[in-house]
């Protein structure tokens, strides 16, 4: 097909049109999660894309960090957890799977507040590597310049890299917990209210950093910012008492949902 300059502009301004060319990474079907008696998430459907942005936007208490943790397992820490339905990642079932390590590799997580270590942010960067068994020098310290690089903060700290992690700003923190994220080379990675702690400067940041990343990463996202949501996904879910209400594009989400129930939480009626 030859297109005009003109028709290529429209064509290429429309994520509806382009997001439907991207492979699914991530299925979930008939997901159902229980902490002990008490369910959590009932019948959960997503078809997550690979190489694209997904936003989980809801109110306090309504499945959103409980999803995102069954793509990874991190559920399974906790005790009484059990999980029913399917997710695979990349056609493999993660739930039959015995290797959660391998899992947690491909599948990395940044969490709400910045976890690093009290050590240096070269190590930081550097400790998932050596846990899989990487002891060359060269090679770590490829790992750590290319990780901090993918997490756009190089340049402000490659001159301190063996200067305590925690004495980095709350925003340069958690760009660092991205960089230790990348650093092991994951297909994914989850984040879970990155920006919730951050100032809007450090916020616009990580927003930045959030849409570069998606050319290398699959990123599924939880977020209370109606805006962070609109502003970075290509995809959106709606939760709501544990259900999926509705999965749709961004710009449908925000601007002509399906129902009502989305509408009033897209304008601010309740959450
Ligand atoms: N470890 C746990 N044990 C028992 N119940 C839990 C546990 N973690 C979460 N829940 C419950 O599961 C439900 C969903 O919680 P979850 O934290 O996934 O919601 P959320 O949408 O991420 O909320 P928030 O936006 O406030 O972080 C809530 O009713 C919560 O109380």
């Amino acid at each position: 097909m030859t297109m005009t300059v003109s028709e290529a502009a429209i064509f290429n301004s429309s994520p509806a049109i382009l997001t439907d060319v991207q492979e699914t990474k991530i299925q979930v079907n008939d997901l159902n999660l229980f902490y002990c008696e008490k369910q959590a998430l009932f019948n959960v459907n997503l078809d997550i894309k690979e190489k694209e942005v997904t936003a989980l936007i809801g109110p306090s208490g309504c499945g959103k960090s409980t999803f995102l943790r069954t793509l990874n397992r991190m559920n399974d820490l906790i005790d009484g957890v059990r999980v029913i339905g399917n997710i695979h990642i990349d056609g493999e079932n993660v739930y039959e799977s015995n290797d959660v390590i391998k899992l947690r590799t491909k599948v990395g997580m940044v969490f709400q507040k910045s976890n690093l270590f009290p050590m240096s942010i070269y190590d930081n960067v550097a400790y998932g590597p050596r846990m899989q068994g990487i002891k060359n020098k060269k090679t770590l310290d490829g790992i750590v310049e290319e990780s901090l690089r993918g997490a756009a903060i190089w340049d402000e700290v490659k001159d301190r890299l063996k200067s305590s992690a925690l004495g980095l700003s709350g925003g340069q923190q958690q760009r660092i917990c991205i960089a230790r994220a990348i650093a092991m080379k994951p297909d994914v990675i989850l984040m879970d209210e990155p920006t919730s702690a951050l100032d809007p400067i450090s916020t616009l940041k990580v927003e930045e950093l959030i849409t570069q990343m998606k050319k290398d990463y699959t990123i599924v996202i939880v977020t209370h910012n109606m805006q962070q949501a609109a502003r970075i996904s290509d995809k959106t879910a709606f939760f709501l008492n544990g259900e999926v209400v509705e999965f749709d594009d961004t710009n449908i989400i925000f601007s002509t949902p399906k129902d009502q129930r989305t509408e009033d939480y897209v304008t601010g009626r309740f959450g």
